[in-house]
């Protein structure tokens, strides 16, 4: 059995290893895939890994050896999960494995903007508070989460951990999730999309990319919400317009855009948000802390194992 890696470098700079998949297969890893070069790699392999190679239906029908696609994170948006299924090629993802770490990193763009500690150390640094006359001084709006509204699309994994740590915080979580308002934890409240946008002082983005979650937030839902929001998104680039999103942060609607995930990875250096003064964007790290890198390895390993015996598990297109 042939296992291609298509794109290991970022789950795996060397600090790890890829050697539990030995005992499955010949084991090719490539750091990284152009487009171009995705048929020739993959056309002999049974088994193919990919982080963010795109998996779509043109590639696929050149691959007729594959019968299995680990996709090396949750999301698994760059593979077309249909064509795949139509081909018999079984698709599974990695859940829950950087749950803490993207939540943490949620609240690392939120506490960025209340408390902008980057911010008040550069300007030590060059002696600010250094020439104050008083023993303190802010030159940014400072905030309390406490008694602010938390709006969250997608309870699942992150989105759940993000909402428990937004009670610890004090704040009213308000979600929009299929899940049955009864079976949701205390002070966790079940809303619409319209509800969600008009309640939210923070609204952030957890759901998957999906058809239905395509530019969600856009010029039409931007105009339902508070003036003032302040927007998160660790989810994906395109669940925003992001053109919409940088009008929003001039004209006030939006305080603050804090994001992950762009809509092209890496961004184009013109990309307007790169540049906004209140957009902080980092780049697609949530999930990359060691821990989380370690459990994403060890339950591929797990996926491949279990489908090469016959039991596939964590199958997203059954
Ligand atoms: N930035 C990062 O490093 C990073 C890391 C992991 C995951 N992610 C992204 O975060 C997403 C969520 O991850 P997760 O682990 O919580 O996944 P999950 O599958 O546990 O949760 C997703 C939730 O979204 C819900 N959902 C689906 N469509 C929806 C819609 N239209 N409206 C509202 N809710 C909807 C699902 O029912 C589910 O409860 C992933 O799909 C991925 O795109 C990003
Ligand atoms: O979905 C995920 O797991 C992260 O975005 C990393 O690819």
């Amino acid at each position: 059995m042939k296992i291609v890696i298509l794109d290991g470098y970022t789950a795996n700079p060397g600090d790890l290893s890829w050697d539990g998949l030995k005992e499955y297969g010949e084991l090719i890893v490539y750091p990284r895939t152009k487009k171009e070069d995705v048929v020739s790699r993959a056309k002999d392999a049974e088994i193919v890994l990919t982080n963010k190679v795109v998996l779509d239906a043109e590639v696929l029908i050149q691959l007729p050896k594959l019968k299995y696609i680990g996709v090396l994170a949750t999301g698994y948006n760059v593979v077309d999960i249909k064509k795949a299924k139509e081909l018999g090629i079984l698709v599974t993802n990695i859940p829950a494995y950087s749950t803490d770490s993207v939540a943490q990193a949620t609240f690392a763009l939120i506490l960025n903007m209340t408390n902008r500690v980057a911010h008040y150390a550069n300007k030590n640094r060059l002696g600010r508070w250094s020439d104050n006359d008083d023993f303190c001084y802010w030159d940014t709006p400072l905030r309390e989460l406490a008694g602010k509204t938390l709006g969250i699309v997608g309870l699942g994994s992150i989105g759940w951990k993000v909402a428990h740590l937004a009670l610890d915080f004090g704040m009213d979580v308000f979600a929009y999730t299929s899940k049955n308002a009864a079976d949701l934890p205390d002070g966790i409240q079940k809303t619409t999309l319209e509800g969600l946008f008009s309640v939210s002082d923070i609204l952030t983005l957890h759901c998957p990319l999906t058809e239905e979650t395509y530019e969600l937030i856009n010029k039409n839902t931007l105009a339902k919400m508070k003036d003032g929001t302040i927007l998160i998104n660790t989810g994906r680039g395109p669940l925003v317009n992001e053109a919409d999103v940088a009008e929003a942060l001039q004209t006030g609607k939006l305080l603050y855009y804090g994001a992950d995930v762009m809509c092209q990875e890496p961004p184009s250096k013109d990309n307007p948000l790169l540049k906004q003064k209140n957009a902080f964007i980092t780049p697609h790290i949530a999930w990359a802390t060691e821990e989380a890198r370690t459990r994403l390895i060890d339950t591929c390993v797990e996926n491949v194992k279990s489908f090469v015996e016959g039991q596939p598990i964590n199958v997203v297109n059954r």
